[in-house]
């Protein structure tokens, strides 16, 4: 069966003057539509780097990475831009939201670079932030402002939501409601959602579990009963 996304011994290099930095090193894993992938490992492993070429803004050094079909890693840079713009959500460890602009402006903002966007007042209300989108950022929390910045992405209605350590700015408490809106989205919406963490805690929250180390997959492993974020203690 075809997967939705498909890495086959990807291979990243950098080149910083005359030392070459193997990032990753012929990494091969499979993800299918509506999974909820958690990606784990050591700093340095090569998680974001993953994350960078799945989202588009990286290119590989050698292997290919398909996408629902379509293989990204063959792509020019104008199939680029337009992949990122309409077919990725990302959310980042900081939220990145327009100071000056309210909640739903936040929102609103980006559902006009997608050509099939998600009502914006279902999407706030998903997140949990209805009461409060005539808000500034600067008068939300860290963690709704993390949501917000979940809405936003998900509002453009990307076929994959990545995430780079969505948590690693938030305490406990704010970590799990966070968590807990990504895999409500996971589960009602079928989006496919990949998380990239440092904390091996998260694992059990996943349908998949994808552990990388020194730019190597370590294992995949399957969960077949992943466990709801409220059980998970971290
Ligand atoms: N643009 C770049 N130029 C040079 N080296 C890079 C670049 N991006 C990443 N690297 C190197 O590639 C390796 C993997 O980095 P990566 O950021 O993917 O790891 P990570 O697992 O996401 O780590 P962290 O959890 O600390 O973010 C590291 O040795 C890093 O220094």
């Amino acid at each position: 069966m075809e997967h939705f996304i498909s890495f086959k011994d990807v291979r990243k290099t950098y080149k910083m003057g005359e030392v070459e930095i193997h990032a990753l090193n012929g990494v091969s894993f499979d993800i299918d539509q509506g999974e909820f992938v958690i990606i784990a490992g050591a700093s340095g492993a090569g998680k974001s780097t993953i994350l960078n070429l799945l989202g588009g803004m990286d290119t590989v050094s050698a292997g290919t990475i398909e996408v629902d079909g379509s293989v990204i890693s063959d792509f020019n840079e104008k199939q680029m831009t337009l992949y990122r713009r309409y077919d990725v959500g990302f959310v980042f460890q900081f939220y990145n939201l327009v100071q000056n602009l309210t909640l739903k402006e936040n929102v609103e903002l980006a559902t006009q670079i997608s050509k099939n966007p998600l009502d914006i007042d279902k999407t706030i209300a998903a997140v949990g932030l209805s009461e409060r989108i005539s808000n500034f950022p600067a008068q939300l929390s860290g963690g709704e402002q993390q949501r917000v910045a979940i809405a936003r992405a998900l509002a453009k209605n990307p076929k994959l939501l990545l995430c780079d350590e969505p948590t690693g700015a938030l305490d406990y408490v704010t970590g799990k409601q966070v968590l807990k809106v990504l895999q409500d989205t996971c589960r009602k919406e079928h989006k496919t959602v990949i998380v990239i963490t440092h904390n091996l805690a998260l694992t059990p929250m996943g349908d998949k579990v994808i552990k990388v180390r020194s730019g190597q997959i370590e294992s995949v492993e399957i969960n077949p009963h992943p466990m709801d974020v409220d059980r998970i203690e971290y």
